[in-house]
């Protein structure tokens, strides 16, 4: 397992955010965390970076990570691509990549691979792209860099149908390199990437196994999600 996450607790503005959160994070593959909306996904991955104050435990690559800084995390190989993707508007497409850079050989070629327009778009000021094209920004940046695991929340939020298409064929080319905890509301992603899913109920667990298990299971994903599972076939 790349992360083992057990009692994981946040306390935030008084409230009880989440209370004893457990589930683990294969080394290959997707495994999507799932729930309705304010059941506290981001806060699950902003507290495994160390962005939020949290208790329990959090054993990231076979080592306790809770308590540690957030650039170590990261530079020990755990990478963020937030929901609202923070690109530097005013920044070129070159800009913001050479900004993320922290090692001596970033992958480029990986980069330019997987977003051939970000070659052509490199002299082109972020905040003028569309909001896929600034996803793919969001995610190249992180791949600069290697990873153990990426965290990436929402990738698909907001994005038209064949944008959407297009981010996942992206993050499944990805996951053949590195393991990836998705956060996505979108379950038609869900079912093509994800290997394993894990469902936050009220700040706890509540589901956690195979996705094709969870997906065919018309009563979980209505009681779990709030969705019927033919919502997730299209
Ligand atoms: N800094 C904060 N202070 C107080 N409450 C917070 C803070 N951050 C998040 N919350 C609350 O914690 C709960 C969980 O939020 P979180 O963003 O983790 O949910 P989520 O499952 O990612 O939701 P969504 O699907 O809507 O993005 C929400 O009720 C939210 O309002």
């Amino acid at each position: 397992m790349i992360l083992k996450i057990n009692d994981l607790s946040v306390r935030l503005g008084g409230s009880h955010i989440l209370q004893g959160v457990a589930f683990d994070v294969a080394e290959t593959g997707v495994t999507a965390l799932l729930g309705r909306n304010g059941v506290g996904k981001t806060t699950t991955l902003r507290a495994v970076l160390g962005e939020v104050p949290a208790t329990g435990e959090v054993l990231f690559d076979g080592r306790p990570a809770l308590g540690r800084a957030t650039h170590r995390l990261v530079r020990d190989g755990l990478g963020y691509v937030p929901e609202d993707r923070c690109v530097f508007a005013g920044l070129t497409v070159a800009e913001n990549l050479r900004l993320a850079v922290r090692v001596p050989s970033p992958d480029f070629d990986l980069v330019f691979d997987l977003f051939p327009e970000l070659r052509q778009r490199a002299g082109q000021r972020a905040g003028t792209l569309s909001g896929g094209q600034q996803q793919m920004v969001a995610i190249a940046r992180v791949l600069l860099n290697p990873n153990r695991l990426l965290l990436v929340d929402e990738p698909t939020k907001g994005l038209a149908p064949a944008v959407v298409t297009a981010v996942a064929a992206v993050l499944e080319r990805v996951a053949t390199r590195v393991p990836i905890l998705l956060v996505e509301q979108n379950l038609a992603v869900v079912r093509r990437l994800a290997t394993d899913a894990v469902v936050l109920e009220a700040g706890r667990t509540a589901w956690r196994g195979r996705a094709a298990d969870l997906l065919s299971d018309a009563d979980a994903t209505r009681s779990l999600l709030g969705v019927g599972t033919t919502a997730g076939r299209h």
